[in-house]
């Protein structure tokens, strides 16, 4: 941890405080023998913490400035739990988050029963012993901020106490480090907390490195039940959710139904979509250096046997076949014939409904959305990518792994579209009037800064990235916008829905060479 960035600071911050008024700072005078021995969990229900949906009590961050300034603890903690949640999170910090032990105290006072997370960046042995005395059920350890043998002495401390201790991490660095304390309890936090970047697929690229018994808590940037399926996908059997719940405590019902509704059932498939484009990402690179891999490669308009095992061959990380009117409209059989044989996961492009300006919502779109729902069903799409707007909201009725496809035609647009969009990505396209297109062209320089602005201000998700992508282009558009995925499809064909082999060669080639930044 070096130079200033905001997580040092809050550290520094926070240690300041432990030496000047101690880790009870005030409110424990006269407290701690009222609250002494009330709403412990203990035994079971200490494993049984925290049930699938963790709300926090949370009045502003770093990162998202001011969440709700005037926000009443108790009022909070009551909502939350009338809505459904299955424990409270109390932010404790104060010079960051605005939080206070008096915010713990007087949620522990009103709801005896009710598990409670203290969340801060807890230091010291003391600052357990305080935390249980103010009534805490659980804390909050931070793998980023605790040196190995002080991670160690505050679990045992929480163990002493009989305090579920919730252990988080970020990094596969800090999946190492808490690897030998092997933690029952470990959240994985979207939010990088140096950079504020958030990424939902961070938990599904570690999950698999968390191999001893362990509940998994998916931590920040939740919104929708979109969301709350790739927490599932990624392994998580909870969900810790902060501005969402303060902003529109009304999203919690659904979120916690989201955590515990049966998944659809697929018949023969393998490929978990959300876990693979994470895993596969990071294969190759080290994730401590900037130096990163090519981007991931989705070769579209897949609409036969050759072109589908040429790309394979030459690398391609994903494979579209779309269900839709258009020249490249895969024919009906397609996937689960390639599902069978070629190891790489097909993701189904749909129409749900009309695009600006599009033509979209045609009984041939319609006929391609429900023939590529059977197709998930069997296995053999591991995803769909979903063009056109969606007032019946058919995308939150699936469960399936699912992106939005978008295609912002101003720069004024892209707000608009991306921030109404939920799940850990979306893939950027150049703007066409019929999604039938396919000319070739590539996504405006001027949308494209716009995107790369919303990406970085938002601090939301990598970008996904179509359109105009062939062997000329795709070098230095890889170079400029730096994707962590590329689709290419119209500009690798000799006619429209047939691949031209050179032309496929061509484009690794090229990417192989000036895609490494
Ligand atoms: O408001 P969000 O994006 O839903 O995030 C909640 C919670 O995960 C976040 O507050 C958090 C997770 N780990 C932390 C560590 C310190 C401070 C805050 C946090």
């Amino acid at each position: 941890m070096k130079g200033g960035d905001i997580l040092s600071r809050i550290v520094e911050r926070r240690r300041e405080r432990l030496r000047g008024k101690g880790p009870g700072d005030g409110p424990l005078q006269g407290l701690d023998r009222e609250l002494y021995g009330r709403g412990r969990l203990g035994g079971d229900r200490v494993r049984a913490f925290p049930g699938p949906l963790i709300c926090e009590v949370k009045r502003r961050s770093p990162s998202r400035g001011e969440i709700k300034a005037n926000l009443n603890p108790l009022d909070q903690a009551r909502t939350y739990l009338r809505e459904g949640a299955s424990a409270v999170s109390v932010l404790t910090e104060q010079d960051h988050f605005g939080g206070s032990l008096e915010d713990l105290v007087s949620v522990r006072r009103a709801f005896p029963d009710l598990p409670i997370l203290r969340k801060d960046f807890l230091l010291e042995p003391e600052d357990v012993a305080v935390s249980w005395r103010l009534g805490a059920d659980a804390i909050l350890l931070i793998a980023g901020v605790l040196p190995f043998e002080d991670l160690a002495r505050l679990l045992d401390e929480a163990r002493r106490f009989g305090l579920a201790a919730l252990v988080e991490v970020h990094s596969r660095e800090e999946v190492e480090k808490i690897r030998p304390l092997t933690p029952a309890l470990v959240g994985i936090n979207c939010r990088d907390l140096r950079t504020f970047q958030v990424d939902l697929l961070r938990p599904a690229a570690l999950v698999d490195h968390l191999d001893w018994p362990a509940r998994i808590v998916f931590e920040s940037g939740v919104f929708t039940r979109e969301d709350a399926l790739v927490a599932r996908e990624s392994g998580c059997s909870s969900l810790l959710v902060g501005e969402a719940a303060v902003r529109n405590p009304r999203c919690i019902p659904g979120l916690a139904a989201a955590m515990e509704e049966p998944l659809p059932v697929r018949t023969g498939g393998r490929f978990s979509f959300w876990r693979y484009c994470a895993q596969r990402r990071r294969e190759g690179s080290e994730e401590t250096t900037s130096v990163q891999a090519r981007p991931l490669v989705k070769i579209c308009g897949i609409t036969n046997r050759e072109d589908a095992a040429l790309a394979r061959d030459l690398g391609a990380d994903l494979l579209g076949l779309v269900y839709a009117d258009s020249p490249r409209e895969a024919p009906e059989g397609l996937a689960g014939e390639l599902a069978g044989f070629l190891g790489v996961p097909l993701v189904g492009v749909v129409v749900e409904g009309p695009e600006p300006g599009g033509a979209g919502a045609t009984p041939g779109n319609r006929a391609g959305f429900r023939r590529a729902l059977q197709d998930l069903e069997s296995g053999a799409l591991a995803a769909v990518q979903l063009h056109g707007h969606s007032p019946g909201g058919e995308i939150s009725s699936l469960a399936w792994p699912a992106f939005k496809a978008l295609r912002p035609s101003s720069p004024g647009e892209v707000h608009r579209l991306m921030s109404r969009c939920s799940g850990p990505r979306v893939l950027v396209d150049a703007h066409h009037r019929q999604l039938a297109g396919g000319t070739g062209e590539a996504v405006a320089e001027e949308v494209m800064v716009e995107v790369s602005r919303f990406l970085r201000d938002e601090r939301r998700g990598a970008l996904w990235l179509a359109g105009g992508l062939g062997p000329d282009t795709v070098a230095a558009v890889v170079e400029r916008w730096k994707p962590e995925l590329i689709d290419a499809s119209s500009r690798l064909e000799e006619r429209p829905g047939k691949k031209d082999q050179f032309l496929l060669e061509a484009f690794f080639r090229a990417l192989e060479r000036g895609g490494v930044w």
